[in-house]
């Protein structure tokens, strides 16, 4: 029995408590063990690969439910375990829907979505993929980030790996607990800026497991090559450090050295287990490690920063579509920033790299943004100055707290909210936008939704129904003199799982920012004019999939041109090859090599059709 399934049959208070020391042993005595105790051909193929009939619906990566087959019952060895009725996925998805209608709240909604997963990992994508509007809400933000404070009511059992500050020194004999060596993505944070919610320690382990799962759900990565992370540094949250139900460290959080050994340490045991381009997704570090750490790793590593780059490319491409509307340039804007943290300094970093596209010197570019942190403008005479990662945004000008008179001062046409400060975005703030110019960019990203700097609604209300209004969290149509809205999610769901499909297909080595320009370019080019025309920058979440195949071809271009691919020749056809490399829900794809089971030399690993067949044939 391997430690997972172990775990998997432990109920939650006993797999949380077992121990260091168990763990290690059982992993040792997981090595194969081969089992050959039947006769019957076809269970004799289940025997010799260590997957047995009841690990078909055990494990949600070959489960079926009753939609197995009594051919394929009887072929497992699992007939009788499942009651007689056979039902198809399409039956099963609409038990789903009305269970999940049964649900009075949506963090209900998202525990049942996680069994479903734990469960029957095929009709969890299928079910996310019938209705993307309705159902990302409940598996990512706003709900994700509720699932996170209440981690520990949430966490069952192992869906990622949680790796300590006191596992320094064996990080790669963990990742090696990990039963799948097939992995080539992993998304990892530290938890300490999960969403605009603050330092959750390792709480956090919600936000990898739902970026990962979007991977899969937006840009059909397939789920077994994907590994969430949390590095448990300590949390810095008292409330936590008190909390009866944390799973985490009872430790506030390790800074300095030896938070930075940890990290290169975390990086090379990457690499040595998974390839050196494994790519590396980071998510949710506060702003002092953050920016910091992409400097550090990405130009050695197959690596980015989300919450820096995929934000900053989904501002962007809402940005460059926004002037399909305005009939202006990027460069003719004047942009002003609410938040000069990762997000805020990633986003006006592409903005510059925009306004180069369009033949505009980089000095010039930066003269055209500003940004407010929490001591005012980034002006170059404040005292303290201007923080490290954004020194080139210093601004010669008189400091200033007051940001509402500086959106009339430079008469601001885009002003962008990644403060984390709910409401900051005032109706005087507003009023003044739609004074400044005839159509207002808004864009009040903060995660979740009571921390946006403004509603879609108060936005329409006081800048006269002209704005261009883009928020991170969703929000509800909005109304206005008798007409309705629906305004646009900026989110960087739009950029990263595109982008990392096209980094994973192509085996880039490397994800520089350009990729991120390409990706938002490709993004904006695709919002309908009927979206344009109603005020909308970004297009339906229903279309994320088929964009994300898009960005992941200008990817893969990007990565060619660049000389960073590392699959050669180069595909001909790129469409056709990310249609040959992606996920596919439907059954008859369930394939039982999902995992590192020990396969005896030379084994073929059989299909379910293949074990019917040959069962068929020894009657
Ligand atoms: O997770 C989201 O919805 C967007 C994001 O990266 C963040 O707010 O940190
Ligand atoms: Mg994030």
């Amino acid at each position: 029995m391997s430690v997972e399934s172990l775990l998997y049959n432990l109920n939650c208070t006993k797999a949380i408590a077992f121990n260091h020391v168990a763990k290690t042993v059982f992993n040792r005595i997981s090595e194969p063990i081969v089992i050959n105790i039947r006769k019957h051909s076809s269970e004799e193929f289940v025997s010799r690969n260590l997957l047995r009939g009841m690990d078909y619906l055990r494990y949600p990566q070959l489960n079926k439910g009753l939609a197995f087959t009594m051919a394929e019952r009887q072929a497992l060895g699992i007939q009788g375990l499942l009651a007689s009725g056979v039902q198809t996925q399409e039956q099963q998805l609409e038990i789903c829907r009305y269970s999940l209608s049964r649900f009075k709240n949506n963090l209900n909604r998202h525990l049942y979505l996680s069994e479903l997963l734990d469960t029957n990992e095929r009709l969890f994508y299928k079910l996310l993929g019938s209705d993307i509007p309705k159902y990302l809400p409940l598996v990512y933000t706003p709900t994700v980030g509720l699932a996170c404070q209440r981690f520990g009511l949430v966490y069952k059992r192992p869906k990622g790996i949680f790796i300590s500050i006191h596992d320094k020194g064996r990080i790669y004999q963990i990742l090696q607990n990990w039963p799948c060596p097939t992995v080539r993505a992993i998304c990892v944070t530290d938890g300490e800026r999960i969403l605009g919610l603050g330092d959750l320690g390792a709480y956090g382990m919600g936000i990898p497991i739902g970026k990962l799962s979007l991977y899969t759900a937006l840009a059909a990565v397939p789920p077994s090559i994907c590994l969430p992370i949390t590095l448990d540094v300590g949390t810095n949250t008292q409330s936590l450090l008190e909390d009866p139900l944390y799973i985490g460290l009872r430790e506030k959080r390790v800074r300095g050295q030896a938070y930075d050994d940890f990290i290169d340490e975390f990086m090379e045991a990457c690499c040595k287990r998974y390839s050196r381009n494994v790519l590396i997704q980071f998510e949710d570090f506060a702003l002092m490690n953050a920016v910091r750490l992409l400097d550090k790793y990405k130009n050695s590593y197959c690596t980015f920063n989300d919450d820096v780059q995929g934000t900053a490319g989904v501002v962007v491409a809402g940005l460059i579509a926004g002037c399909r509307i305005t009939k202006k340039k990027v460069s003719e804007n004047i942009y002003l920033f609410l938040g000069a943290g990762s997000a805020g300094v990633g986003i006006a970093n592409l903005i510059c790299d925009a306004m180069a596209e369009e033949g505009v010197k980089e000095k010039d570019a930066i003269d055209k943004i500003y940004l407010f942190d929490v001591d005012g403008l980034l002006s170059n005479k404040r005292q303290g100055g201007v923080p490290s990662h954004a020194t080139k945004y210093g601004k010669d000008m008189e400091p200033t707290k007051d940001f509402g008179a500086f959106v009339k001062s430079i008469k601001a046409t885009a002003i962008i909210g990644v403060s984390t400060v709910g409401g900051a975005f005032t109706p005087e703030i507003l009023k003044q936008m739609a004074q400044n110019c005839e159509r207002p960019q808004i864009y009040a990203l903060s995660n979740p939704t009571i921390k946006a700097e403004c509603t879609a609604q108060q936005a329409y209300d006081h800048t006269e129904g002209r704005c261009i209004y883009a928020s991170g969290s969703p929000f509800p149509p909005v109304k206005y003199n008798g007409k309705e809205y629906h305004t646009g999610q900026g989110n960087n769901s739009y950029i990263f799982p595109g982008v990392a499909l096209g980094v994973l297909a192509c085996q880039a080595h490397h994800v520089p920012d350009t990729m991120f320009l390409a990706a938002a370019t490709c993004l904006a080019k695709n919002v309908k004019q009927e979206d344009l025309d109603m005020g909308r920058v970004y297009p339906s979440l229903t279309d994320i999939p088929d964009l994300s195949n898009k960005i992941a071809v200008e990817v893969i271009e990007e990565a060619y041109k660049l000389k960073l691919a590392g699959m050669y020749p180069k595909p001909k056809d790129l469409m056709k090859f990310i249609m040959d490399y992606i996920y596919k829900t439907g059954y008859d794809n369930v394939k039982p090599d999902f995992y590192d089971y020990p396969k005896a030399e030379g084994v073929h690993v059989k299909s379910i059709e293949e074990m019917v067949k040959s069962m068929k044939g020894s009657k």
